[in-house]
């Protein structure tokens, strides 16, 4: 962050960017200092008093040997999340875009393991988005034991859903058309779901045929987006799993199609689609962060008369 004028906070360079309409304030922390609370997040992320995102993703120096960043992901709810697939492609275009690296094959470090970005051609990047886990567990999902298909009461309503983590969690429930699909209603309920004990990312997956799919997600701390890739890895899964879908998926979203592969059990998922830039801008923080104020060491805090 610059310098800045007395009274008025740090300015912060950012640039907006979008996967399939899912879209991202992306933040260069190796070249200029960062840190955002969550109630900061929060206030950026509106789409009328701030900048408008689904997601902040930030750029920071790799803290693993053999990767080249690390990438943190925030929710517009500000919560920190481990994996954004729409946002890795869009993380690998700035990085290059920003002259933060060359390279074409790119190993950052998320909050749940090492991803793989390669460039592509005409602003298509292809990630290994690792191996999907199904261990409920380590999801989380509450079970007694992993299954393809697990039936959760939600108010009384009996729905079937498969259990995925893609470094993140997500429920799918495979329904007859995306368009009629209640995701404004059951999405909510079961984005936090006491099931899901850390919430979790609600897609609703149409089989069109055994190559083709349509997706609509409610995230997790942003609710519906236009796309979700993560989203559409998880769905990809659970198809697969459930015998409904081949290893190649083109899978339709709100906002366009991603293509998705996956070989089955012990096998990554091959991630394909588009990254864009929209615009770079910089904004001014308000007044710098005041310093908490900690009695001074040996000094009991003054009593309050
Ligand atoms: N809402 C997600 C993070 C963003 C995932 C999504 N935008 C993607 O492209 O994977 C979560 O809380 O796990």
């Amino acid at each position: 962050m610059s310098q800045h004028r007395r009274g008025q906070g740090p300015s912060l360079r950012f640039t907006k960017m979008h996967g399939l309409g899912n879209d991202f304030m992306v933040v260069d922390a190796i070249s200029q200092p960062f840190r955002l609370r969550p109630d900061m997040i929060r206030k950026l992320s509106d789409r009328n008093f701030g900048i408008g995102f689904d997601q902040l993703l930030v750029v920071e120096p790799p803290g693993l040997p053999d990767v080249d960043f690390r990438y943190r992901i925030f929710n517009a709810d500000g919560s920190e999340v481990e994996q954004c697939g729409n946002g890795a492609r869009c993380f690998a275009s700035f990085v290059r875009d920003q002259r933060l690296t060359n390279k074409k094959i790119i190993r950052v470090q998320t909050a749940k393991g090492v991803i793989e970005l390669r460039v592509g051609r005409q602003g298509m990047v292809t990630v290994n988005m690792g191996v999907p886990e199904l261990n409920p567990p380590a999801i989380p999902f509450a079970a007694d034991r992993q299954k393809t298909v697990y039936t959760v009461d939600v108010d009384g309503q009996t729905v079937d859903l498969s259990a995925v983590s893609m470094g993140n969690p997500h429920g799918v429930l495979v329904v007859d058309n995306v368009d009629t699909a209640p995701v404004e209603t059951l999405g909510p309920r079961l984005e936090s779901h006491p099931r899901f004990p850390a919430r979790a990312n609600i897609g609703f997956l149409q089989i069109v045929d055994r190559s083709h799919a349509r997706l609509r997600v409610y995230e997790r701390g942003a609710g519906e987006t236009l796309a979700c890739g993560s989203g559409a890895c998880a769905a990809v899964v659970a198809g697969c799993l459930r015998g409904l879908l081949d290893s190649r998926v083109e899978v339709e979203l709100l906002g366009g199609r991603l293509v998705i592969e996956w070989k089955g059990d012990g096998a990554p998922v091959m991630m394909d689609g588009p990254a864009t830039t929209v615009f770079e801008g910089q904004l001014r923080l308000p007044g710098g962060d005041k310093p908490s104020r900690r009695p001074k060491q040996g000094k009991p805090a003054r009593q309050r008369s």
